[in-house]
């Protein structure tokens, strides 16, 4: 963060800080997942961002759509440099997946990188789908930047059904090479980010045809561009898919191409080889493992949706410390609105889900490393339930982290409007992430397959794996009692989600019975099944949130531990009350304990007040990343907004043209 001196903050924000009453460095190192870890990201922030490249002189969105393009370039060529001189140096190729290299990032763009998916999917199908000799040859080129690849698999005809993209790759065994075509105007490539301007290189999922035979979707590296003059190679296509809601300066593009011939070698081979005579051999043992870079990025998603939202709450609890509104009691002076306890509702749930997220996503990280070791020695029967974790998890922790930051946004009024709040740029970014990488629905519903299978397993006896072993006592049938003691409340939601499972696997075996198909019945059933994995992924993240806390702060000091479970027991209790209808439903609750419930909670946003600022300070983010006149760390809101407004090109001249040439001709009567 950046201090500055304490006489420039803020009195109330100072007021704040002095109220605090523990350790905020302890809460940073739990965050950051270790000590360690918050000082190689400390390292990492203060390297990159001693280089003035990153500061725009004039405010990003008051650049037209091409000057941000071009800016944003500029950017990620300097802090490429950066990262390739000076960052991958400090922690080898870990770097790259590191915190404070996702951080420094951010004060770089305030929106996207062009480069974003050349290092975050470009690089990790490379690492994921290729033989070791491929990797030799591709790993280089790519971390040097002497390549600059995207990841283009969405057409304009299909993103959800990866089996229906329809971009070919036919094998020619007389000339060793594969043949890429885009057969229709839906089967052009669409999307991609760094695609359309940028990206010299892509990664093209197509259709794999040899010896007459489709063998599905396989991916293939693709030079599109001349590395000197730029230009695409005949056969190929490239452009820009047109202006967005956000991700303007991700230069997301299009591709076609006209029977586009690439060498044979250029097939990702590691799960999947064509001979030189187009011999087709498969080499893994699970079908899907061509789809392992959308698991490993879903499952960074986690704590990239913690992160903005992260951002969106210390931008938003600054402000509501420094700003004062109305007048409840008459004759006193006007009350922080962070006295209010409506503010609170609306923002301490925005901690306690940072948190939550965090913690699940360090949680579902360590999970996806321990399937990878196992995949290394052939084992891959983890590999369904890691799909399932990551897809629900990717869903839930994108949607909620998306519907908070714009509470966050409402919570600081007309302010959060402005661009310069950095509310709604951030808002804008995070909404995507519900959609790209797998859609929210179609992610809950793959969770559902695995869900429904487990309870079929359950209710026969069979042993569960881990994160639905909650389902074998369910399959008892009996109704959970209710307590607000932590572990009740993460039994009722278990048991929540387990009587979902099993009435969606009560209403597909109903309807099959009586003559429906199975695709059919399951079909009929997917607004329940969605339900029901929602409500498997919000018990799992109670689980998992409050197992983190209770082993994290094990060795903390008392008062970071009271902080830490309140944040959590607020997060359990505010998802209790969001869930009455289901706990009355599956649970003994009855109405006079769902009044304690109520007066718990309220309970805990006063015990959390004082240590507001304080936790949002503990996320620790430097005033160059959070890019808000609102949330500062010195709380100069009213200056700040003033500074910014003053940068507007509309401020630069008294008067505009147009009223030369629009508005006295027409006062005039002459126009
Ligand atoms: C400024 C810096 C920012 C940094 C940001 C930080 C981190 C992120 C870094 C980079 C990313 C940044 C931006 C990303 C930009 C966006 C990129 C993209 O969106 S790329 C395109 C992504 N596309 C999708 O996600 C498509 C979604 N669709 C699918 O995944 C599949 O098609 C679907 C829906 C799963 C269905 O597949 P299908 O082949 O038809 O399978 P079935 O439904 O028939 O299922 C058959 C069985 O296979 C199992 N399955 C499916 N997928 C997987 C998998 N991945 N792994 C393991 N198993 C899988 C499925 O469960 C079925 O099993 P059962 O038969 O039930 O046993
Ligand atoms: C900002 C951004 C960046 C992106 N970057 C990339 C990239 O770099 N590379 C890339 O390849 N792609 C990229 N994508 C594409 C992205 O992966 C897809 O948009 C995403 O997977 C959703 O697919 P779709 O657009 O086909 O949506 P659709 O599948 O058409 O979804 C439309 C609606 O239909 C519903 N639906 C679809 N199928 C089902 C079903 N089986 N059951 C129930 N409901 C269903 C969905 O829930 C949704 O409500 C990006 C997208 C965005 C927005």
């Amino acid at each position: 963060m950046t201090k500055g001196t304490q006489a420039d903050v803020n009195p109330d924000l100072k007021k704040e800080r002095l109220k605090c009453n523990f350790n905020i460095q302890e809460v940073t190192f739990i965050i950051d997942g270790g000590k360690d870890k918050t000082l190689q990201r400390k390292k990492i922030e203060d390297v990159a961002l001693n280089i003035a490249a990153s500061i725009d002189e004039v405010p990003e969105e008051c650049l037209n759509l091409k000057e941000r393009y071009d800016n944003a370039v500029r950017k990620s060529c300097v802090y490429s440099n950066i990262v390739k001189n000076e960052l991958l140096e400090i922690t080898g190729l870990e770097a790259l997946g590191s915190p404070g290299l996702r951080r420094t990032a951010d004060a770089f763009f305030k929106d996207v990188s062009p480069f974003m998916l050349h290092l975050g999917m470009f690089v990790p199908t490379i690492i994921g789908q290729c033989t070791p000799e491929q990797q030799a040859h591709w790993l280089p080129k790519a971390l040097e930047m002497q390549i600059i690849g995207a990841y283009a698999q969405t057409e304009l005809g299909h993103g959800t059904f990866i089996r229906g993209l329809e971009t070919t790759a036919t094998y020619d065994p007389a000339t060793e090479e594969f043949v890429l075509h885009s057969p229709t105007l839906t089967s052009t490539k669409w999307w991609a980010g760094g695609l359309g301007n940028t990206a010299n290189h892509c990664i093209v999922v197509a259709q794999l045809y040899t010896k007459g035979q489709c063998h599905g979707t396989h991916p293939f590296i693709v030079p599109i561009r001349d590395l000197d003059t730029h230009e695409p190679f005949p056969g190929v296509k490239v452009g820009d898919v047109g202006i967005r809601m956000g991700f303007n300066t991700a230069d997301n593009g299009f591709l076609r191409f006209n029977q586009y011939r690439i060498p044979r070698e250029n097939m990702m081979m590691k799960n999947a080889k064509v001979m030189k005579d187009g011999t087709y051999v498969k080499v893994a043992r699970h079908e899907k493992l061509t789809y392992g870079t959308m698991v490993f990025v879903r499952v960074t998603l986690v704590m990239e949706a913690a992160f903005n939202l992260a951002k969106a709450a210390t931008i938003a609890v600054r402000y509501s410390a420094v700003r004062r509104q109305s007048q409840p009691k008459p004759g006193e002076p006007e009350p922080q609105i962070l006295d209010y306890p409506t503010q609170q509702h609306k923002l301490f749930i925005c901690i306690a889900t940072a948190h939550a997220l965090q913690l699940t996503g360090l949680w579902l990280w360590r999970t996806f490393e321990a399937v990878l070791a196992d995949m290394r020695k052939g084992d891959t029967d983890s590999l369904p339930e890691l799909h399932a974790l990551s897809s629900c998890l990717k869903a839930v922790s994108t949607s909620d982290s998306a519907a908070l930051i714009e509470q966050c946004r409402f919570a600081c009024g007309g302010h959060g409007y402005m661009l310069s709040s950095n509310l709604p740029l951030l808002y804008s970014f995070v909404t995507a992430t519900r959609t790209y990488e797998g859609d929210y629905t179609v992610l809950l519903l793959q969770t559902a397959r695995f869900l429904v299978k487990a309870w079929e397993q359950a209710e026969s006896g069979k042993v569960l794996t881990p994160t639905v072993a909650y389902l074998a006592c369910a399959a008892a049938k009996e109704k959970v009692v209710w307590s607000d003691s932590v572990d009740g409340m993460i039994r009722s939601f278990q048991a929540v989600a387990a009587g979902k499972i099993a009435a969606c696997a009560e209403n597909i075996k109903r309807l099959t019975k009586t003559g429906t198909s199975l695709e059919d019945a399951w079909q009929l059933s997917t607004v329940r099944l969605v339900a029901a994995s929602e409500a498997h992924c919000r018990a799992m993240i109670c689980q998992a949130y409050w197992h983190e806390v209770t082993r994290l702060t094990a060795s903390c000091s008392a008062s970071v531990k009271i902080v830490m479970e309140q944040l959590a027991t607020l997060y359990l209790v505010y998802w209790a009350l969001e869930t009455t209808g289901d706990l009355l439903r599956y649970s003994t609750i009855c109405e006079s304990e769902l009044n304690k419930l109520q007066l718990k909670y309220e309970e805990l946003l006063a015990l959390i007040r004082p240590n507001a600022v304080g936790l949002v300070d503990a996320f620790d983010f430097r005033d160059e990343i959070l890019h808000s006149t609102l949330g500062a760390y010195d709380g100069r809101v009213y200056e700040r907004l003033m500074e910014e407004a003053l940068k507007s090109p509309l401020n630069e001249t008294s008067v505009q043209s147009s009223f030369h040439k629009y508005i006295r001709p027409l006062a005039k009567g002459k126009l």
